[in-house]
């Protein structure tokens, strides 16, 4: 195992906003937090990074004791800082030059100027560069020391689209190179499509921990049915429907329905809607994610919990 934590407890004010956190990362994986604005995730990463004091708890990163040597362990793992963080009136080139400087080795600038496809702005200004270049510029510093552990911090927050697929190429690529990345993100696309492993995490607690299709498998419903009645119907109402094996009412309003057998549902919706005189406003249905795992464990959606 390249990262083992146990029982990470950190308190403000008498609030635990880590509350007992368990998990390992084994060597050469994308392990990624999910969670809501606020879950604790980034409180539970600097522990792991050995930046913040855990209250209780203990952190092992390739055996490395995090909480109590963390200056032996900053030589083995690579930390991305938030974009803010970094020096505007330095060059691309520069920063890269001085970050390499805190470290008894560091990859040639060069190498790591092509790799993240900077080149052309070896010489701009950070504060020149654009979203997307930062977040890159970040990561390459992240791994100027050329080390075995990543820790991404919401990596993708506030990018476009096409910025946010190159970045994630980027994270397969650490991957491939052998390194093990440990991401926190709140957006489950994000988690879905990158994480070998996913530990969602709500309220200082970890509520789920599995692969994507693991966690999705363990809905026992593949499809959801999703709409807005005017007057919301109890839970109930629904319970009985055919293949229907869930029914969650979310915070704005909407009625989702998990099924494992959809058009059986459907069948059945649609004449108990006629027969009510209901109208179901923006129905829709699809394949179960890990959004849908998430309002399950908590009856919150992720995006606007
Ligand atoms: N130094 C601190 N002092 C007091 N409260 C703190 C401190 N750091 C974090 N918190 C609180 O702990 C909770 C968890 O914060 P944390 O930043 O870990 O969440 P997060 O999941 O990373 O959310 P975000 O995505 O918004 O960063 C929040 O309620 C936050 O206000």
């Amino acid at each position: 195992m390249m990262i083992q934590v146990e029982n990470l407890v950190k308190a403000y004010n008498g609030q635990r906003v880590v509350d007992g956190v368990s998990f390992e990362v084994a060597k050469g994986e994308i392990f990624g937090l999910l969670g809501p604005n606020g879950a604790g995730k980034t409180t539970t990463m600097e522990m792991v990074e050995g930046l913040r004091t855990p209250d209780e708890g203990k952190v092992l990163i390739d055996g490395l004791d995090a909480v109590r040597k963390p200056n032996t362990v900053k030589e083995h793992i690579g930390v991305q800082l938030q974009s803010t963080a970094l020096f505007d009136h330095l060059t691309t080139r520069e920063i890269i030059l001085l970050y390499g400087s805190f470290y008894r080795e560091m990859r040639r600038v060069e190498e790591l100027l092509a790799s993240f496809d900077l080149e052309e702005k070896a010489k701009t200004l950070v504060k020149h560069l654009s979203g997307g270049q930062r977040q890159r510029l970040a990561i390459a510093m992240a791994v100027v020391h050329d080390p075995k552990v990543i820790f991404l911090d919401e990596p993708t927050t506030g990018l476009d689209p096409k910025a946010r697929r190159d970045l994630w190429a980027i994270v397969q690529r650490l991957k491939d190179e052998g390194r093990t990345v440990f991401l926190s993100t709140h957006y489950m696309e994000e988690a879905e499509q990158l994480c070998d492993r996913v530990a969602i995490m709500d309220t200082g607690r970890i509520i789920a921990l599995d692969s994507p299709a693991g966690l999705i498998r363990q809905l026992a419903s593949d499809s959801v049915v999703e709409f807005v009645l005017e007057r919301p119907e109890p839970a109930q109402t629904f319970r009985d429907l055919d293949g229907v094996k869930e029914v969650k009412q979310s915070e704005d309003g909407a009625t989702v329905l998990l099924t494992d057998r959809l058009q059986d549902t459907l069948r059945r919706l649609i004449p108990l809607a006629d027969e009510k005189k209901w109208d179901l406003l923006g129905m829709r249905t699809r394949t179960a994610t890990l959004e849908d795992v998430f309002l399950q464990r908590t009856g919150k959606r992720l995006t606007d919990a």
